[in-house]
């Protein structure tokens, strides 16, 4: 579903520019939810923004569903890719009201039916119509950010790019939204890349995760392999003992 080849990122800088991707490979399957985990600056979110076009210039290849993203068009992109940021209070217009949220994607497609779409939206992220006419920032940071996930799978995609969903949110809500996340991934099959630096949000909800450390992945490991810890990286270790001993 997602090739990434050989994916390397020199972040253009005043004189001189910084490696911050090295030599990536990483393979998403269709309907998988893949994590990519690691400290502050490891890259996590670059890989994202490569994928979102957001970066430019990169190395490598990126093919999704057998494309080279290379050959297609952002607007052809976001009608199979969808991101969702950490912080749903940023990424939503603080002057749209959720009806124009929502509606926006599917006027920009010239989609028909857009109150069914908007309506079938909402009841998948566990909010009703009574929300339409009000502002994010009348919104609890939980409800914010089913919104921003009702305007990720509006346009149905079949990949939706997580970046951190739950860390801006109040630890009694995280667990709410990963439980959303993990049920329209089971009942959508959608495909998701998650950026999370918590691995107990990453065991919760992927299969498969890479750990990444300056630039670079360390280990992909499968989710049975990191709960019991059978993990070959020294890095990969010391990031599970940190994890433990907070708990
Ligand atoms: N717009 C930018 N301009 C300059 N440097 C950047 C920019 N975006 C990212 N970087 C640098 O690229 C490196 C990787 O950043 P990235 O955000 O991908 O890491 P991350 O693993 O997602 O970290 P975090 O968990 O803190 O978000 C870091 O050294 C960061 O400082």
């Amino acid at each position: 579903m997602i090739a990434i080849e050989s994916l390397s990122f020199d972040m253009p800088g005043a004189g001189k520019s910084k490696r911050i991707l090295n030599d990536i490979n990483i393979h998403v399957g269709r309907g998988e939810c893949f994590g990519l985990v690691g400290e502050s600056g490891s890259g996590k979110t670059s890989i994202l923004k490569c994928l979102a076009g957001q970066f430019k210039g990169w190395e490598g290849g990126i093919a999704v569903q057998g494309k080279s993203i290379a050959d297609t068009s952002l607007k052809e992109r976001s009608n199979t890719m969808q991101m969702v940021f950490q912080d749903p209070y940023g990424a939503l217009h603080p002057r749209h009201t959720i009806r124009k949220i929502l509606n926006e994607p599917l006027a920009i497609k010239g989609l028909p039916d857009k109150a069914e779409r908007i309506h079938k939206a909402l009841k998948d992220v566990g909010l009703d119509e009574s929300f339409l006419p009000r502002y994010p920032h009348q919104l609890s940071g939980g409800q914010r950010q089913r919104v921003a996930i009702a305007r990720a799978i509006i346009l149905d995609p079949d990949i939706i790019l997580l970046d951190e969903p739950t860390s801006a949110l109040d630890v009694s809500v995280q667990a709410e939204i990963l439980n959303l996340l993990a049920s329209l991934h089971h009942r959508r099959q959608l495909t998701y890349l998650m950026v999370s630096h918590d691995l107990g949000v990453i065991a919760h909800l992927c299969e498969r995760v890479a750990v990444m450390k300056a630039g670079e992945v360390v280990e992909v490991v499968a989710r049975e392999d990191l709960i019991e810890g059978n993990v070959t990286h020294n890095y990969t270790q010391s990031l599970l003992q940190h994890a433990f001993s907070r708990e």
